[in-house]
C-alpha cells in the first residue's frame, strides 16, 4: 500500500461530507471565510464538515520554490481549523504520488474515502496534476461522480486578495499590525523553551529561548512587544529576534524576557504573540549600552501592551 493509500485508509469518513481542500498556511481571513462557509453548508445540508490539508507545500514539492517558510506549524494549523468548527481535519502528505493524480483521480479518492458530497473552493483554486482541475472542470466531474461544487468569493482588504504571500511580505517589513489585520488575530510562534548561551542572566534580563523549526516564517530581526502564553496564562513580555550582533552574531534566535516572572520554564511549551516592533536589532559598542537600551525598550513595550488589542 502506498503512503497516500495508507493516509486515506486511516482517515476514512463514513458520514457524507461537505469538504474543502488546501494548504491553509496561516489560516488567514480568506481561509477562515472558506472554512466557515464549509461549516455553514454542512449544517444546512445535515452533513459533516471536513477539510483536507497538506503536509509539505505543493509549491515546494513541485520545485516552484526552494524555500517557503510556514506561517503556522501543523499543530497550530490543525487547532485553528478545528476552532472554526470543522469536524474532521484530514492531513495528507503532499508527495509526488499525490501531485501526479489528475483532478478526476483525486476527487475519486475524496468521494470514496471521505464521502464527499460537496466541495467548497476559493477563488482561482485548482486541483490535480498541472493544476488542471479548475472550477468548470470540477463542476463537470462532480456532476458525473455525485458531488456538487461551491465557489466562495475572495476575501479582500484594500482591493487585494488576502493571501499567505501578502502576510509573508508584511512580516519581512515588520508590519505586525498589517499581519494582524490579514490573519484576523495576532501572529504567534509556539515552541519548546531551550537553553541559550546563558548571557541573559548576567545582563539581569533573563530570557526564554524558543525552539524554532527551520521552515518557520519569522518577522524581520528586531525587538518586539509580545505576550507570552505559559500554561494557559498570558504575561506581558519583550522578544528579540535575531543574531545578537553585539556578541559577535550567531544562529538566529527568538528570545523572550517575560515581565514580573521568575519561574523556571526550560522544556515548557511557550507561545509568543507578536504585537508590535519596537526597533531593529543593533550592534552595540558595549554590553552596558545594550543593557540601557533594553531597559528603555521594556518601558516602551509596557506602554504598547497596555493599549494593544490582542
Ligand atoms: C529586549 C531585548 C533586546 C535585545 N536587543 C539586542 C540588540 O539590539 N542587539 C544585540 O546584539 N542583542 C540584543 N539582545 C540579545 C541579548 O544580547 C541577549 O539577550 C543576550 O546575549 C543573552 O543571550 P542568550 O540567551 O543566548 O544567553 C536583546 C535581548 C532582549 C531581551
Ligand atoms: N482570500 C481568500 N478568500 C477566500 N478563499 C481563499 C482566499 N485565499 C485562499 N482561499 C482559498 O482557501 C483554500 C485553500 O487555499 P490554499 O491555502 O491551498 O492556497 P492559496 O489559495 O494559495 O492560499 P494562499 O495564497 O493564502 O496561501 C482554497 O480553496 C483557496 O482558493
Amino acid at each position: 500500500m502506498t503512503q497516500l493509500q495508507k493516509e486515506f485508509k486511516s482517515a476514512e469518513l463514513i458520514q457524507p461530507t461537505v469538504l474543502t481542500v488546501g494548504v491553509f498556511d496561516g489560516v488567514h481571513l480568506g481561509h477562515q471565510a472558506l472554512l466557515k462557509e464549509t461549516v455553514r453548508q454542512a449544517v444546512v445540508l445535515g452533513l459533516a464538515s471536513a477539510a483536507v490539508t497538506f503536509i509539505g507545500h505543493p509549491r515546494l514539492v513541485l520545485g516552484k520554490h526552494r524555500e517557503l517558510p510556514h506561517l503556522t506549524s501543523i499543530k497550530q494549523r490543525l487547532n485553528l481549523i478545528k476552532a472554526i468548527g470543522i469536524k474532521h481535519v484530514v492531513c495528507l502528505t503532499f508527495s509526488e504520488e499525490l501531485a501526479a493524480l489528475s483532478a478526476e483521480q483525486f476527487t475519486d479518492l475524496l468521494v470514496s474515502h471521505l464521502s464527499m458530497r460537496r466541495l467548497v473552493i476559493g477563488p482561482d483554486f485548482t486541483l490535480g496534476r498541472d493544476r488542471s482541475g479548475n472550477a468548470a472542470i470540477l463542476k463537470d466531474i462532480g456532476a458525473r461522480k455525485g458531488f456538487s461544487l461551491t465557489v466562495v468569493e475572495p476575501e479582500q482588504i484594500d482591493n487585494a486578495k488576502i493571501s499567505s504571500t501578502l502576510i509573508r511580505k508584511a512580516m519581512t517589513q515588520s508590519d505586525m499590525e498589517r499581519v494582524h489585520q490579514l490573519l484576523g488575530r495576532c501572529f504567534s510562534l509556539e515552541g519548546r523553551v531551550i537553553t541559550g548561551e546563558g548571557r541573559g542572566m548576567g545582563l539581569g534580563i533573563p530570557t526564554a529561548n524558543l525552539e524554532i523549526a527551520a521552515d518557520q516564517a519569522l518577522p524581520a530581526d528586531g525587538v518586539y512587544a509580545t505576550r507570552a502564553l505559559i500554561a494557559g496564562q498570558y504575561w506581558p513580555a519583550i522578544t528579540n529576534i535575531g543574531t545578537r550582533p553585539t556578541f559577535g552574531g550567531g544562529k538566529r534566535s527568538v528570545e523572550t524576557h517575560i515581565f514580573d516572572f521568575n519561574t523556571q520554564v526550560y522544556d515548557d511549551i511557550l507561545e509568543i504573540a507578536i504585537i508590535k516592533q519596537i526597533r531593529p536589532e543593533i550592534k552595540f559598542d558595549s554590553v552596558d549600552s545594550l543593557k540601557k537600551q533594553i531597559e528603555g525598550d521594556i518601558l516602551r513595550a509596557r506602554t504598547i501592551l497596555a493599549k494593544a488589542e490582542c
